[in-house]
């Protein structure tokens, strides 16, 4: 589909399904990356009164910080910053310690989650990801985390689609040029983790085309991680 005509698509869907709950707008997490920089976006179109990014530092970059306040700047998304570093390190505290880096890391996204429904549950907001249709297909994200929302408006979209929309919606050039990361640890990206490169991911998607080791990987990763994109597994009888 054409890039305006995509976007306008997505705006319509958001109004709908968000209307259809009997809800009255949209929350995101803003990163201050590309994601949810367009479901900011988005959202601000949808509903231009009732949406609420929220910057959710947890230990982050101030880079991205300075990001997530500078797209909802340019978008006039109200917005409002709050610090999980504290609640973080509570929480670290009274479990008990490890060097499992995966395990530490998504306390991070599941704090943002609980974030986020407190506040879509104030104003009767829905919860909007930011998940594209590459990391959904891999299962890059974390269940219950980054995943745990109601309605994922680029979720049939590739990364490179992704793209396409932020520069159509006018992102600044510098957020659709940062290398893609999930934040959870130093020096973290989400290629260096995946052992993939989205250009990769992409095509394989949308043609079915890949160097065979990357084609086993990906369906490999795909297969691995298909229970995080089905509900909770109920016995039949
Ligand atoms: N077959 C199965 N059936 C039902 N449940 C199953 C299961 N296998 C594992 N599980 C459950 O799933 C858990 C593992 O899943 P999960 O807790 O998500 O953990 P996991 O997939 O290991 O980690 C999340 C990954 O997503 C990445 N991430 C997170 C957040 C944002 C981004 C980003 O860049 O956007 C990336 C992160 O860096 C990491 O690589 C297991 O501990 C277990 O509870
Ligand atoms: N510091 C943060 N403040 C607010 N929300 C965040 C923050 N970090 C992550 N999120 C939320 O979690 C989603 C997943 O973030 P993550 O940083 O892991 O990478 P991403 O999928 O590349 O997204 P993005 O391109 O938006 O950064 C973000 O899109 C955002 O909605």
């Amino acid at each position: 589909m054409e890039v305006a005509k995509l976007c306008d698509a997505l705006v319509d869907w958001l109004k709908e399904r968000i209307n259809e709950a009997g809800a009255r707008g949209a929350v995101f997490g803003l990163s201050g990356g590309i994601d949810s920089a367009v479901v900011g976006a988005l959202c601000k179109r949808a509903f231009p009164e009732n949406c609420l990014g929220l910057i959710m530092p947890c230990y982050s970059n101030s880079k991205d910080e300075e990001d997530a306040v500078k797209v909802a700047e340019k978008f006039g998304i109200p917005h409002k910053k709050i610090v999980l570093d504290g609640v973080y390190d509570e929480f670290l505290n009274i479990l008990d310690k490890t060097d499992n880096r995966v395990a530490v890391a998504n306390i991070k996204p599941r704090l943002r989650m609980i974030t986020l429904y407190y506040y879509a549950t104030l104003n009767n907001y829905l919860v909007v990801g930011t998940g594209n249709k590459s990391e959904l297909t891999v299962g890059y994200f974390t269940k219950y985390g980054d995943g745990g929302v109601d309605l994922l408006p680029l979720g049939n979209l590739v990364k490179k689609q992704v793209r396409e929309l932020a520069v159509y919606l006018g992102i600044p050039r510098d957020i659709i040029e940062k290398p893609p990361t999930g934040g959870l640890w130093e020096g973290q990206t989400d290629e260096g983790e995946m052992g993939i490169t989205y250009e990769e991911l992409d095509n394989f998607i949308l043609t079915g085309k890949a160097r065979p080791e990357i084609a086993e990987k990906i369906k490999n990763m795909n297969r691995k991680s298909e229970h995080k994109r089905n509900l909770p597994p109920i016995p039949a009888f």
